[in-house]
């Protein structure tokens, strides 16, 4: 059975200041099935954790990503708090897997998403295995449905892995954007997928194939930096004319594992931070941007926590920089 958790406020800790100089000090802890999120006129950050390594299992890898999102919360409670007063950083619980059933995980952890895009916050999902996203996504498109809307969502995703694996076995860390396109397939609805820091020596040519058989943009790992920003700027700019919103989705293994040892699949010859910074920038100016995860942390390999600071930092730069 998948259950939800409130997180305990104890949880966010650091250097204490009184004046809310740090996001320990600035969280409010809410529990989703009692408690309402208040109501404010500023934006609402909403922080849920998918507490899951039950895809990761399946898909061959390094279990221990379960304990992602309170690894991240550990190193983002210390960071210094630039948000303005009347915005609302809320820590929305987490969501575990705790019996292996993954569907039933990514079923909840769906309409947490709807709830909380329901209550004008804006999710910021912390993992957990990659499977995370097909719960993600359906939470977002279940929201959009639910009020009617006839969007477009395209999904951007900072990764080494296609992660387009066939899901005939079972469904996985590596199947979530397989899964979603079949499911665009069925509904006759657009597969708008773009993937940014793909590896040539992390993909086989099946994968290859999958994704140009599903009209995948892409940009591999060899021209995934800022000499090429220019022409990464403009494809990004191209995908998101096409869609209504964008679902961001970060999976910390396309990092170079010298800066992001802490996951499954570490990547010696992934990408850098500051392209994915200049990156996350042209998305938020689109304003298309609804809902944002960062998946595959796993603390267990982790080296000096600094693949949960890096994560933390990822969250910490969009909170302060969109508008
Ligand atoms: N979410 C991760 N997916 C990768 C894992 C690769 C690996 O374990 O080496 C994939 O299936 O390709
Ligand atoms: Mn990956
Ligand atoms: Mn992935």
């Amino acid at each position: 059975m998948h259950t939800y958790t409130k997180i305990d406020p104890l949880l966010w800790t650091g250097r204490k200041s009184g004046q809310q100089l740090y996001l320990h000090e600035k969280v409010i802890c809410i529990d989703l099935n009692s408690e309402q999120i208040p109501s404010i006129n500023g934006q609402s950050w909403a922080i849920l954790g998918y507490a899951c390594d039950e895809g990761v299992k399946r898909n061959e890898g390094r279990i221990g990503a379960a304990l992602g999102p309170y690894a991240i919360r550990k190193q983002l409670a210390k960071l210094p708090n630039h948000l303005t007063e009347n915005a609302l950083l809320l820590d929305t619980g987490t969501v575990d897997c705790n019996d292996g059933d993954l569907k039933k995980t990514q079923t909840a952890l769906s309409r947490t998403v709807t709830q909380l895009l329901n209550q004008n916050t804006f999710p910021i999902l912390l993992g957990g295995g990659h499977d995370m996203a097909y719960g993600h996504y359906n939470g977002i498109k279940n929201y959009l449905a639910m009020k009617g809307k006839n969007k477009s969502i395209g999904i951007i995703n900072f990764d080494a892995h296609f992660d387009l694996r066939t899901n005939q076995t079972n469904n996985n860390s590596g199947t979530p954007f397989y899964q979603i396109a079949q499911d665009c397939k069925l509904e006759q609805s657009n597969f708008r997928y773009m993937c940014l820091g793909i590896r040539e020596d992390a993909n086989n040519s099946t994968l290859y194939d999958t994704a140009k058989d599903l009209g995948v943009a892409y940009v591999e790992k060899a021209n995934f930096n800022l000499l090429y920003f220019d022409e990464i700027k403009e494809k990004i700019a191209q995908f998101a004319k096409k869609v209504d919103y964008i679902y961001t989705t970060i999976d910390l293994d396309g990092f170079s594992s010298a800066y992001a040892p802490g996951v499954s699949a570490a990547s010696p010859m992934g990408f850098s931070p500051e392209i994915v910074l200049e990156c996350l920038k042209i998305i938020m100016a689109s304003k298309k941007m609804i809902s944002l995860d960062i998946a595959e942390m796993n603390p267990t390999y982790d080296i000096d926590q600094q693949t949960a600071k890096l994560a933390a930092s990822l969250v910490h730069f969009v909170i302060h920089h969109s508008q």
